[in-house]
């Protein structure tokens, strides 16, 4: 397994930093030609301390990168109906420009039904059916913001991935399916592996860019790695703390030490994939500002 070499680390913190100074330059760009700032609302209902600190850097690096952020925090027996008339609302406020409804939602509230009350236009999470669709069909719209950064991870460190073999696992509506489709419009040949694939391990080793998504810690070991492949860790796993520890470790969905000996290049967690996904959120609150001015 091990060829005695080691990946290169795909450092996501450093370059999502990047990024946002290019958004912060055409953020201010927009503000000085529409005489507004662009502008993001965050929705959060209830209190999960892991939502709570992805809300509390978006509302950060919003501000950071010069646009404008609307918070919304709302106890956690919030109704479905008092949830999408806030949604309604942030559609109709021309100074919100992007709308994210953070995820999971409580049980009682179907989600579904709350991102379809999106305005399009503004669902900068790319989440509605129909930003879904023009992905799909390779149309102009608000693409999701984690398969977004992974995308721009993979073109960095591999350059144009045609003809390559891509192999994804994980078929979520919110990364796996929207990286397949991303891949597959950069003219990869694309395998999307789950639950119910039969010997996981040896799809994967085919793999020329791996990306992970499934959600279950170091699922992915070293032997499943095709020597030279680029590796993409969606994954965000915290472990059960330590003894002597509050917080667990996070870790993701592939067994880094091991990979790293197989891979050429691999992205770590933390200071992977989740940096680019704040990045890309910024980036599409900026697409949707400069759309919704014309
Ligand atoms: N509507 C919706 N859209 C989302 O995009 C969305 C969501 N709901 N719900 C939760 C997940 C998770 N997510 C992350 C964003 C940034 C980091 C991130 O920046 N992580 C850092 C620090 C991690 C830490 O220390 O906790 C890192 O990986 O280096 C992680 C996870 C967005 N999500």
């Amino acid at each position: 397994m091990s060829s005695g070499t080691t990946a290169r680390i795909i450092d996501g913190k450093a370059i999502a930093a990047a990024i946002r100074g290019e958004v912060a330059d055409e953020a201010a760009g927009f503000a000085a030609r529409a005489g507004r700032r662009a502008g993001l609302a965050v929705v959060l209902v209830g209190n999960d301390p892991a939502s709570e600190v992805y809300v509390g850097s978006k509302v950060r690096l919003t501000r950071e990168a010069g646009m404008e952020s609307f918070e919304h925090r709302l106890a956690a027996e919030t109704s479905e109906a008092d949830l999408l008339a806030l949604v309604h609302r942030l559609n109709d406020n021309p100074a919100v420009d992007g709308i994210l409804v953070q995820l999971p939602l409580p049980r009682h509230i179907d989600s579904g039904r709350v991102i379809l009350a999106i305005d399009p236009a503004k669902d900068v999470d790319g989440l509605h059916p129909e930003n879904a669709g023009r992905l799909m069909n390779g149309l102009p719209g608000l693409v999701p913001c984690t398969p977004l950064g992974s995308m721009r991870l993979i073109e960095r460190t591999v350059g144009d991935v045609a003809g390559l073999d891509a192999v994804v696992v994980g078929r979520s509506v919110l990364v796996g399916k929207p990286v397949a489709q991303m891949l597959l419009a950069a003219n990869a040949t694309v395998t999307v592996a789950h639950s119910r694939t039969r010997d996981l391990a040896a799809l994967c080793r085919r793999a020329d860019v791996l990306v992970a998504a499934v959600g279950r810690p170091e699922m992915v070991r070293g032997d499943w790695i095709k020597p030279g492949a680029t590796v993409i860790d969606v994954g965000i796993n915290r472990l059960a703390p330590a003894p002597d520890a509050a917080k667990g470790r996070l870790v993701g969905d592939v067994a880094f030490a091991e990979a790293k000996t197989v891979a050429s290049a691999i992205t770590p967690v933390p200071g992977g994939v989740g940096p680019m996904t704040i990045a890309c959120l910024l980036q599409n609150t900026l697409q949707a500002a400069q759309r919704r001015v014309g």
